[in-house]
């Protein structure tokens, strides 16, 4: 059910006024509609909302063919937001797309599906004092959010490493290797294995450090994107409410204890009439890492010193919110191809785009193809024994005084873990910081940093939800981030002319020839660097003492019913591309089955003493006793809400059978 508040506001009045919604979900985006449709599914009462800010961008080609990814940039589909002027970045304010379309950023980006590296995830769940954020404890989600293909035949006969097992079979997400591959893509992995580098076995595994071709977010017989919008055939019960900008949750008078939500307020985006809608059990936020912090914030959670200069009354006095902001601070060398090999700049070609589109009619030709070729490389990949040892020094303690002590040991341990610190991508087309030369082909190198230790913001300048926040990433505040990057640049030239590489670059157009000594390569990063479009961290996940703003089952601190699901939770950065980051998947089970996901959240003794106490936790004696019958009876619904036959237990049920199980059997 899919309502258009800015074009028919009286209907959505009426409906909306008409249907008591269990969730309210705030932003259809990669994270919201997920979340929703898996609540959603199997429920024949329209009980899950969904507001989005903004349009339907399904059809536009803009959106759905691989090859024009970036064109939605820059359009009504995309916040276009700018980060604060930078301090160590020459005082530049740099650009932030932010998907502002059913799907969000998923219908945005660049198409390109990794995960993260398991000691990644191994550190968040540390920081969380939850293993439930493991890697393991997640594959199950991040298997059954996808419907992989393994790589068939491509134009560069290059074959991606694939392993079976860690892709999922059923999910929504489809997943697949492009059947056209650019020249200088195959040059660029080849370059890079001539330099030594590993192969990466497949970047789904958790084992990503090394060089492959990711997988695309593609459905491979249709050659269009796929992306969250997937989700919503899962439940089609889900109300979904675009041009719906949410500005402000509503809180229940007269309650003590943990704020308590009984709705949102709702506008039509831009401004107009507001509606308020009430949540009878939550009010989910994945309005993404830009903008739940932000709400937050306009709804009287955060730092009263933030909050009551702009007149707003604290609700949850909760210093976190807006901060712990990471990015993937990125950096491009571009190099001009020689005449003959294509790349997109092509397309502003009249004959060659004609031709491009007849091709791509039969699923063939440039654009079915996305990003393709990616290196996560660890310290030793990239830097001499040497500079390993800058790196000690400009990592350390004294020259980050802007980590707190749990940021500064949990990045420590990533460095020491010998997990990737650097993305090399390679992009068919100018993807620089000057402009295109007309008629010019060009192959573009990323360097993006992983593990940035620097930390920026987000907050809210205004009281007017309609005011974009202040974005503050702080780049380059780290030392040691200025200094990865510009040994990036040169580690992208070296493989530029690498005879694999070298046989497709006719010269070097940026930074060009007057960039030569590390003083010179840090000057060009603080003159170019900008982002990988990877923002997370504002609404983290750590306990309330040290600055979390959410806890491991994603409610908010202080509050009764509130949730995000969003990567905005994820408290340390990960060396992967963020759409398949798995908080929303796990998300509605910690909703709707609260109860048996408690075992899973927490390795704290004292809070399973707690639970128990409150007659939440396995071993309780509630009130009301837990029949086994009915317990075991619920055992297999979420089964049969996936459609997925029990022995093809690609989904995360099997996990939390056992979990069930064992707490049927202690049931009284
Ligand atoms: C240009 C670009 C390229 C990228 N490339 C890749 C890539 O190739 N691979 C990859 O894995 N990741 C990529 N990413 C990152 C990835 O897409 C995002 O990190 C991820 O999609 C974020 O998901 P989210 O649910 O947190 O937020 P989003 O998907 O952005 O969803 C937030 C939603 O909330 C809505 N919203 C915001 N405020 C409100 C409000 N007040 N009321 C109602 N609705 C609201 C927004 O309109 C949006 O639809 C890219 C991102 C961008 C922007």
């Amino acid at each position: 059910v899919v309502l258009d508040l800015g074009s028919d506001a009286s209907a959505v009045a009426t409906t909306l006024a008409a249907t008591s919604f269990d969730y309210i979900v705030v932003g259809g985006g990669t994270a919201g509609l997920a979340v929703a449709s898996r609540l959603g599914a199997g429920n024949t009462s329209s009980n899950v909302l969904v507001l989005e800010a903004g349009s339907d961008g399904q059809g536009d080609p803009r959106i759905d063919v691989p090859g024009f990814a970036g064109a939605a940039l820059g359009t009504s589909f995309d916040w276009g937001f700018s980060s604060t002027a930078q301090e160590n970045a020459n005082g530049r304010s740099i650009y932030w797309p932010r998907g502002k379309v059913l799907g969000g950023s998923s219908a945005i980006n660049f198409l390109v599906s990794t995960r993260p590296n398991t000691a990644e995830h191994d550190v968040w769940a540390s920081l969380a004092n939850s293993s439930a954020w493991s890697f393991n404890s997640l594959l199950p989600y991040y298997r059954a959010s996808e419907r992989g293909s393994a790589p068939g035949p491509n134009s560069q006969a290059q074959v991606p490493t694939w392993a079976a097992a860690s892709h999922g079979t059923t999910g929504p997400i489809r997943t697949s290797f492009a059947p056209y591959m650019a020249p200088s893509f195959s040059g660029f992995f080849k370059a890079l294995r001539a330099r030594g580098k590993p192969v990466a076995t497949d970047l789904h595994s958790g084992a990503n450090a090394g060089v492959n071709y990711a997988p695309s977010t593609i459905d491979p017989s249709a050659h269009t994107r796929s992306y969250s919008v997937a989700y919503l055939a899962l439940a089609p019960n889900v109300v979904v409410v675009l041009n719906a900008q949410v500005t402000n949750i509503n809180w229940k008078a007269g309650t003590t204890g943990d704020a308590v939500a009984e709705g949102v307020t709702v506008v039509p985006t831009g401004g107009g009439d507001a509606l308020t809608v009430v949540a009878r059990r939550e009010v989910i936020l994945s309005a993404g890492a830009v903008q739940s912090p932000q709400l937050l914030e306009l709804s009287g959670v955060g730092n009263p010193a933030i909050l009551n200069p702009l007149g707003i009354a604290t609700v949850v006095d909760l210093p976190g919110v807006g901060e712990n902001l990471q990015d993937h601070p990125a950096i491009v060398d571009v190099y001009r191809l020689k005449p003959g090999f294509p790349s997109l700049d092509q397309l502003s070609n009249a004959s060659f785009m004609d031709d491009a589109l007849a091709q791509y009619a039969n699923g063939q030709g440039i654009l079915t193809e996305a990003l393709f070729p990616l290196a996560f490389l660890r310290l030793g990949d990239f830097l001499n024994s040497t500079e390993r040892a800058v790196v000690s020094t400009l990592g350390s303690a004294a020259n980050n005084p802007q980590l707190d002590a749990r940021q500064f040991s949990a990045s420590t341990q990533l460095y020491n873990a010998n997990v990737p610190v650097m993305e090399l991508l390679s992009i068919n087309v100018y993807f620089g910081d000057a402009t295109a030369e007309p008629g010019q082909a060009y192959v573009s190198l990323a360097g993006c940093l992983q593990h940035s230790l620097s930390r920026g913001t987000i907050h809210i300048t205004s009281s007017n939800p309609l005011a974009p926040p202040a974005i503050d990433p702080k780049y380059l505040q780290s030392p040691l981030d200025t200094y990865l990057l510009a040994q990036a640049g040169r580690y992208l030239r070296r493989t530029a002319q690498q005879a694999n590489l070298a046989k497709f670059v006719a010269s070097e157009k940026e930074p060009g020839p007057a960039v030569q000594s590390l003083d010179d390569w840090q000057a060009w990063v603080r003159s170019v660097v900008r982002t990988e479009y990877h923002p997370l961290g504002t609404c983290s996940m750590q306990p309330r003492q040290y600055g979390g703003v959410v806890g491991p089952d994603l409610k908010v601190h202080g509050t009764a019913n509130v949730r995000v699901v969003d990567v905005s939770v994820v408290p340390i950065h990960v060396s992967s591309h963020l759409q398949t980051v798995a908080c929303a998947s796990r998300a509605h089970f910690l909703v709707r089955h609260p109860w048996r996901e408690l075992e899973a959240l927490t390795d704290d003794a004292s809070v399973h003493a707690h639970r128990r106490d409150r007659g939440e936790g396995r071993g309780a004696h509630p009130g009301r006793p837990v029949s086994p019958v009915r317990t075991l009876r619920s055992l297999f619904s979420p089964l049969s809400r996936f459609g997925v036959p029990l022995h093809a237990c690609d989904d995360p049920p099997l996990t939390h059978t056992l979990h069930l199980l064992a707490f049927a059997l202690d049931a009284p």
